[in-house]
């Protein structure tokens, strides 16, 4: 059992030498300049840039013939590497009996390094990029820009991915779709593509919205780049998967017993009581040995009813005055809070959400436990002195942080800075959730089906993170952990999603996760 008083701080950072590094560094996303970084040590180690951009150009050919029948083709090739490995992919193509053509953006002679040799390698017609090079292609590979884009796309490049992407083609994308920053995920003129090659690694325009939808579907080539290019490059930002937390997944022996596994508790507002039951159920589910819930009373008796006839295995407990609160917070059996859901905003949210803070116990501040800070952000980020989760989305985002953090920047950019300001670990939520700490990790989440945009979905994410951390897990990874078990338990229903189905899908997620915690070190 993990100790519930100690928690495992830099804990991402210890595991990424511990006996998973390996798998973890399989999901490291990684910026442009870490990524020619990781093609300069290659190319020390022995790999010639032609070989580097002969396997990229491989991979790209490859994922075509695999999924499509031979059918004409364009290949759109741009002045810089990525238009190298346009040619390659023409010519493996054509090989295969393919009929390619090429169509280059600049005159040839403007070509230089291993993207000439490459295209010397060509030995078909290079037509001059137009609208008219999309004439009979029924698909379309984008080999334009990738990592080099230095600013918005204009001219015939512009013009012609536009035209493509009017006629309904199939675009296939070398690296990124054109116009997409790889660092950002900001479209300066990208069109949607079906499919999206890139190299070694993913990068963060690659899972950031709009970048994410434009890729369409994603593949990771192997150019055998080797792994130890991570001695010498320190990402700070993966994709969520199991392997960054499942290690510091709270387990169950012998020796448990239900106060060893934490007590939650969830405010319960009046009158909308389904968002903490939700919340309640969720953190039960996920592993807290006890869950209460503090029912608001000081409005009427009808709330206790409502949360006791209700409820079955999770207590509740009757709070009217703002001292019954701060006696029940007073047990230091108590280890996680939880205050958002259904709770109301005003001046009462906001004396228990600082009174929650004040007792030092690991909280999770979501939804109305945040709006009612609207006006005074800097009281909420004073109070934040432990360990504590911010599960907001965009409008409560931009409720506590629109004058601080600049709204033109990037999801991952703008949640790191959230909390650094905060001094919490901040889940912003959305189809690309990011989940970033104080110190600059962060976490780009991607398996969250649309099916979540589902009222009191996000409810039970912070009854998820609640149940988490109440059992002693690191905030950090609970949130990565609470926001992935989400996405698998919203995926592993299906179609028909309701939030009230979600604590429901957790066993079953549990188990997979339970299997690969056992697994022998990869
Ligand atoms: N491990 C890997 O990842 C590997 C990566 N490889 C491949 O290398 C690619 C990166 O290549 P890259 O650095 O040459 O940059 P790339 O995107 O081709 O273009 C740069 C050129 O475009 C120009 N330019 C920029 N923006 C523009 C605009 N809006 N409109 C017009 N022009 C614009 C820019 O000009 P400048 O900004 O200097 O004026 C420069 O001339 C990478 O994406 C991948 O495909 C593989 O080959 C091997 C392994
Ligand atoms: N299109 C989507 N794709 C994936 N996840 C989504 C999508 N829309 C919403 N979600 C997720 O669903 C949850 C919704 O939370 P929230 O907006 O707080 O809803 P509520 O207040 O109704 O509970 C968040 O975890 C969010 O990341
Ligand atoms: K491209």
């Amino acid at each position: 059992m993990t100790s519930i008083s100690t928690p495992q701080r830099d804990a991402l950072k210890c595991d990424l030498h511990s006996s998973r590094r390996d798998e973890q560094l399989l999901h490291a996303l990684l910026t442009t300049n870490q990524m020619a970084e990781a093609d300069r040590l290659t190319i020390d180690y022995g790999i010639t840039a032609e070989t580097l951009m002969e396997n990229a150009g491989r991979a790209v050919a490859t994922a075509i013939m695999n999924r499509w029948n031979i059918c004409p083709v364009v290949v759109l090739c741009g002045p810089g590497n990525n238009g190298g490995d346009g040619f390659v992919v023409a010519r493996l193509l054509a090989e295969a009996n393919w009929p390619v053509r090429v169509a280059l953006l600049v005159p040839l002679e403007k070509i230089q390094g291993c993207a000439s040799y490459h295209a010397a390698r060509w030995n078909g017609p290079i037509d001059t990029l137009t609208t008219a090079t999309l004439e009979g292609a029924e698909l379309i590979v984008d080999a334009l820009f990738g990592a080099g884009l230095s600013r918005s796309l204009e001219g015939v490049a512009a013009q012609v991915l536009t035209a493509a992407s009017a006629k309904n083609t199939p675009i296939i994308a070398v690296d990124v779709p054109s116009g997409l920053m790889g660092d950002t995920g900001e479209n300066m003129g990208a069109v949607p593509c079906v499919l999206t090659v890139m190299f070694f690694r993913k990068k963060i325009a690659h899972l950031l919205q709009p970048g994410k939808r434009l890729c369409g579907d994603l593949i990771v080539a192997n150019i055998d780049t080797p792994s130890s290019v991570f001695d010498c490059i320190s990402p700070d930002c993966y994709e969520n998967h199991p392997s960054l937390w499942v290690n510091a997944l709270p387990i169950l022996n012998v020796d448990s017993h239900k106060y060893n596994r934490g007590h939650a508790l969830v405010w319960g507002g009046w009158p909308m009581t389904g968002a903490a039951r939700m919340a309640a159920l969720s953190a039960a589910r996920v592993g807290a040995g006890l869950t209460s819930v503090a029912v608001d009373t000081s409005q009427n008796d009808i709330a206790l009813s409502v949360y006791a006839i209700t409820l079955t295995s999770i207590m509740a407990k009757p709070v009217t005055t703002q001292q019954d609160l701060d006696t029940i917070l007073s047990d230091k059996r108590i280890t996680g809070l939880l205050i958002g859901p259904g709770a109301g905003v005003g001046s009462d949210t906001k004396l228990r959400v600082l009174s929650m803070l004040k007792s030092g116990q690991a909280t999770v501040l979501d939804a109305d436990a945040l709006s009612s800070f609207q006006q005074d952000p800097e009281s909420l980020f004073q109070a934040i002195n432990g360990p504590c989760v911010l599960t907001p989305h965009e409008d409560e985002f931009s409720r506590l942080f629109a004058d601080l953090v600049p709204t033109s920047d990037n999801k991952l950019a703008r949640a790191r800075a959230a909390a650094k300001i905060s001094r919490a670990i901040v889940i912003l939520k959305g189809n690309d959730t990011v989940i970033a700490a104080p110190d600059g990790r962060a976490i780009i989440n991607a398996n969250a089906p649309s099916t979540l945009a589902t009222a009191g979905s996000g409810d039970v994410l912070a009854g998820i993170t609640l149940g988490l951390l109440t059992q002693g897990m690191e905030p950090f990874l609970a949130s990565a952990a609470a926001v992935w078990l989400h996405g698998a338990a919203a995926t592993h229903f299906g179609l028909g999603l309701i939030a009230e189905d979600l604590p429901d899908q957790l066993p079953a997620v549990l188990k997979q996760l339970v299997q690969l915690k056992k697994q022998p070190d990869t």
